[in-house]
């Protein structure tokens, strides 16, 4: 949150917003294939109406309910389609350059995972169903023009049942965990990754610009999480994958300044059964497993550039 204003001896910061906002925009194509989006938008503003708090005046208040109404209308204006993230940079610019009260504008969205549904192998004009994984963004721009934009992925659920160990860890009396080098690997995935664009006058003009971005990250983070289709890639750790998917983004994608990754680790224990004279009626061979989501490792890091020292 930004700095404080010092108000009766106290330090006061304050921020006020509309929550949950959904929203669905379709556009009719000429050629008669539709497209649609669901968002569900959060905004947050920085403004100077200190008064309301002090003395109960509300004069420099922007009511939460034309923020809400603001949505509306934006989808409404925008002919296009256009990304989550161009939306939320709309939306921003809007609240910092209509009213004067506004310093500051936080605006986060999440995308529906609707997707064109594929009939007989034919993508259908006017059909989708809803997949997993979110898209999701955080923007923040100031009325000075200093922009950050943040774009991530929510549930990104991954699994693979080889080509993964867990080994050579610190061993003490409370250890019951064997080494291995054969073991189920589950996690999923969230994501965030801030993109370097630190004006809203100079982004990309392809209006999905950063759609697409969003689907080539994806695609780096399984590809690197799940190696060749036929040979795989071995993981000695969570750690160390989540390590490779980052660094591949940050390799990838120059206009991505930093990646955060939490990648839960989901066990799937193996199972053994044996009865009461020790007979035994499921011996494991990496074939039967109990899958569990709790407790889980909770494993997670960001990677950033190191600015450059010259
Ligand atoms: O990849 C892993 N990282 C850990 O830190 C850990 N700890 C654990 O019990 N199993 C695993 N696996």
């Amino acid at each position: 949150m930004a700095r404080g204003l010092e108000v009766e001896g106290f330090n006061l910061k304050q921020r006020h917003g509309k929550a949950r906002v959904r929203v669905a925009r379709v556009w009719k194509g000429k050629d008669g294939c539709d497209s649609m989006v669901e968002w569900n938008v959060s905004i947050s503003l920085l403004s100077k109406c200190i008064n309301a708090y002090l003395d109960g005046d509300n004069s420099d208040i922007v009511a939460t309910d034309t923020m809400k109404n603001t949505v509306y209308a934006k989808a409404k204006e925008c002919s296009e389609q256009l990304s989550v993230e161009d939306f939320a940079v709309l939306l921003a610019k809007h609240f910092v350059s209509f009213y004067r009260q506004v310093t500051g504008a936080i605006i986060n969205i999440v995308e529906k995972p609707w997707e064109r549904l594929h009939v007989a192998g034919q993508p259908h004009e006017h059909g989708f169903k809803l997949g997993s994984e979110k898209h999701t963004t955080e923007v923040i721009l100031h009325e000075n023009g200093a922009l950050m934009i943040t774009s991530g992925v929510q549930g990104l659920a991954l699994l693979k049942t080889t080509k993964s160990g867990f080994e050579g860890f610190i061993r003490d009396k409370y250890t019951a965990l064997p080494d291995t080098r054969e073991r189920m690997l589950a996690t999923e995935v969230t994501g965030t990754w801030r993109y370097w664009y630190p004006s809203a006058f100079k982004l990309p003009e392809n209006p999905l610009y950063f759609t697409e971005r969003y689907l080539d990250v994806k695609k780096v983070l399984m590809d690197t999480f799940f190696g060749h289709p036929k040979v795989g890639v071995y993981s000695p750790s969570v750690q160390s994958t989540l390590y490779d998917m980052a660094k591949a983004v940050l390799s990838s994608f120059s206009d991505i300044s930093s990646v955060e990754l939490k990648m839960p680790n989901i066990h799937f224990l193996p199972v053994n059964l044996s009865n009461r004279d020790k007979n035994t009626i499921v011996k494991f061979k990496d074939d039967v497993y109990l899958p569990t989501d709790e407790p889980h490792g909770s494993i997670e890091a960001s990677l950033s550039r190191i600015p450059s020292r010259m």
